[in-house]
């Protein structure tokens, strides 16, 4: 009888009424919304109006406001181009080890070529040793090819030969010019958002100074990617403007919610294109936008014996964006105010990119 009485419908409602309710406000008034959205950009690019555009342009400024991340829908670069450029990557990691090896890159300034499995360490640290110290006791399990403008002087791109992997160079460096575009177009509507000039950016980020990195994460063995501090990749955040990636369909990239400093997953969205800001925005936007922390961590693993699983093998492609290299970088006019004075003193592109470089690959 007791226990009817306690819990009779009404007294139950009421009771989980008011603590759901307690819980709602904390959690409003705690916790900001930290779910990443996802934009539909045919709304800036083709937008039907002013409004239209501006309303689309603030979207993406709160998103990178919030969370620092957003993927981004109608972004104009056909699917089939995506899915080519991820063929010819798959294809060029198939290539014998050697023929990979002799691409390899050797001066962490110029950022290009071949990196093998190992080699590198994200992490957050700038201190050369301990990030030595990280790469030899946990490395990242991926294997990279990096890819710069092509016309540079001083930092030449290591191409493999076209017999060895037909249409790769054709078909890398027609991306390149779109992921510039698109990124030209991500970068008007931060500007618009930021009630600055909509061509605000364009002559500090025309001299294409990006990095394309295709990735390729091997299937790995469960029980080694549990070691101390292992991941596909070690949780960081990206140096330069804004990352562009685009993932296969497996998964395994986390987000960290900077208020509770969980990591959440950002599982693929079909036909979408992840962005995040990096802390080179951060830095121009006074940290009005946010350069949030992400790793990629292996999906659930397929079991090989009683006590062993092996991940399947994942591929994703980023284009880390940058401004010009002698652009001087220094805080946006509408990120300033009495309330927000400005933190960092102004650096160019190559100051600041240069030094993180070679802090993590030295
Ligand atoms: O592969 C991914 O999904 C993320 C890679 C990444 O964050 C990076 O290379 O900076
Ligand atoms: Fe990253």
């Amino acid at each position: 009888m007791l226990l009817l009485r306690v819990t009779s419908p009404q007294r139950y409602f009421t009771v989980t009424r008011a603590s759901w309710a307690r819980r709602t406000l904390a959690t409003v008034a705690d916790t900001p919304s930290f779910r990443i959205p996802l934009i539909d950009f045919g709304k800036y690019l083709n937008a039907s109006s002013d409004a239209e555009k501006r309303q689309t342009a603030q979207e993406v400024v709160n998103g990178f406001k919030e969370v620092g991340f957003v993927y981004l829908d109608k972004h104009g670069v056909p699917s089939s181009t995506v899915s080519n450029a991820f063929s010819r990557s798959a294809e060029f990691f198939s290539l014998p080890k050697e023929v990979k090896q002799k691409l390899a890159w050797e001066d962490p300034r110029s950022n290009r070529g071949y990196v093998a499995v190992g080699r590198e360490r994200v992490t957050q640290s700038a201190d050369a040793n301990e990030i030595a110290q990280l790469r030899a006791k946990a490395p990242d399990f991926k294997e990279s090819m990096e890819i710069g403008r092509d016309w540079d002087q001083t930092w030449k791109n290591q191409w493999p030969q076209e017999s060895d992997a037909p249409r790769f160079k054709q078909t890398m460096l027609d991306f390149y010019q779109t992921c510039h575009d698109l990124h030209v177009q991500v970068m008007r509507a931060i500007a618009l958002g930021l009630d600055l000039d909509e061509s605000y950016f364009d002559g500090k980020i025309d001299q294409q100074c990006h990095n394309l990195r295709l990735l390729s994460y091997p299937p790995i063995k469960t029980d080694l990617l549990r070691g101390d501090g292992q991941a596909r990749a070690g949780a960081h955040s990206d140096y330069g403007t804004l990352t562009l990636l685009f993932q296969d369909s497996v998964g395994g990239l986390e987000v960290q919610n900077p208020h509770t400093k969980q990591f959440q997953p950002a599982p693929p969205i079909p036909g979408s294109i992840v962005i995040n800001a990096g802390d080179l925005l951060a830095r121009w936007s006074n940290d009005v936008l946010r350069s949030t922390l992400h790793r990629v961590v292996a999906p659930p693993a397929k079991k090989i014996s009683e006590t062993e699983g092996i991940t399947p093998h994942r591929q994703s492609i980023a284009f880390f964006c940058n401004p010009n290299f002698d652009a001087e970088i220094s805080c946006l006019p509408t990120c300033v105010g009495p309330d927000n004075t400005a933190k960092y003193s102004p650096v160019t592109t190559e100051q600041y990119i240069v030094g993180r470089l070679t802090a993590t690959y030295m």
